[in-house]
């Protein structure tokens, strides 16, 4: 059972880890978000080669990656699981909580998401060949904004989808299940005391997000068959590692 001090410290610590880790600023997110693409820079960047804009994406959100690694080892106990879970959680994981945390940079009055400095339209990433995969991140974002989320709220889901204790291949499920139960517990607490236990109704379900994350594995096995030594050699290793 948790005493009070053990839930308020396992509080702060979600709450400090996502802070830490989280890569934009709210406020620098919000001056940008009416910054949007001109009509050239939208042709421009929409004639780009596939592989091109391939490269860049994969790029920008390994990046964003990174920071969400970091999210993780920051929490308390996901240093203590075995390596081999860690891995697992990231693996599945990861990808969860970039659309999670992409809707803090999603503009939802005109559907845009940030973008190399900008708010890019769906349309910018038509060069890509995979409308119905940014779709779905742009539908998800969406639903994700209207329940306008507190930072603390953001992290607390985060944390929960990551620790995800009905994962295969998990060696040590009790463990990830206790982690899971105490953040639940403390996410629960939080929600009662700022009068917001109806968010946990509306949530999005996790099929949700584990059917984009698959989309985006098979839309990127159609473009490893379209341009094999591509992934290989531009591709970063920790999007190999997670993805491929
Ligand atoms: C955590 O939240 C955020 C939000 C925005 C950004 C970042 N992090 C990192 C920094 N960044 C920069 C530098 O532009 C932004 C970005 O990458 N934006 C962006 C990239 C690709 C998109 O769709 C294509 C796509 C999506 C998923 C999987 C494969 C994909 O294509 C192959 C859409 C938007």
């Amino acid at each position: 059972m948790l005493s009070a001090t053990e839930l308020e410290l396992l509080m702060q610590n979600v709450v400090f880890a996502h802070q830490e880790t989280c890569q934009f600023r709210q406020e620098n997110l919000q001056i940008l978000r009416w910054e949007t693409f001109t009509p050239e820079e939208m042709q421009s960047l929409q004639q780009k080669p596939m592989d091109q804009m391939w490269e860049r994406c994969v790029c920008h959100i390994t990046d964003a990656i990174q920071y969400i690694v970091e999210f993780a080892k920051r929490l308390s106990g996901f240093m203590d699981l075995n390596p081999n879970d860690q891995i697992v959680l990231l693996k599945a994981g990861a990808m969860e909580l970039l659309l999670i945390r992409m809707s803090r940079a999603f503009n939802w009055y005109n559907s845009t998401v940030f973008f190399e400095g900008k708010y890019a339209q769906l349309e910018l990433f038509h060069s890509l060949g995979c409308h119905d995969l940014i779709s779905s991140m742009f539908e998800f974002c969406q639903s994700l904004c209207a329940l306008n989320l507190s930072e603390h709220e953001m992290a607390f889901f985060s944390a929960m989808t990551l620790l995800d204790p009905s994962l295969h291949w998990l060696q040590e499920r009790h463990k990830v299940d206790t982690l899971y139960r105490k953040i639940h517990l403390a996410f629960r607490n939080l929600l009662q005391r700022t009068h917001r236990e109806f968010i946990l109704t509306k949530l999005p379900e996790k099929e949700k997000l584990s059917s984009i994350c698959q989309l985006h594995l098979e839309k990127l096995n159609i473009f490893r068959q379209m341009y094999p030594s591509i992934a290989w050699e531009r591709f970063p290793p920790l999007y190999k590692e997670l993805f491929i």
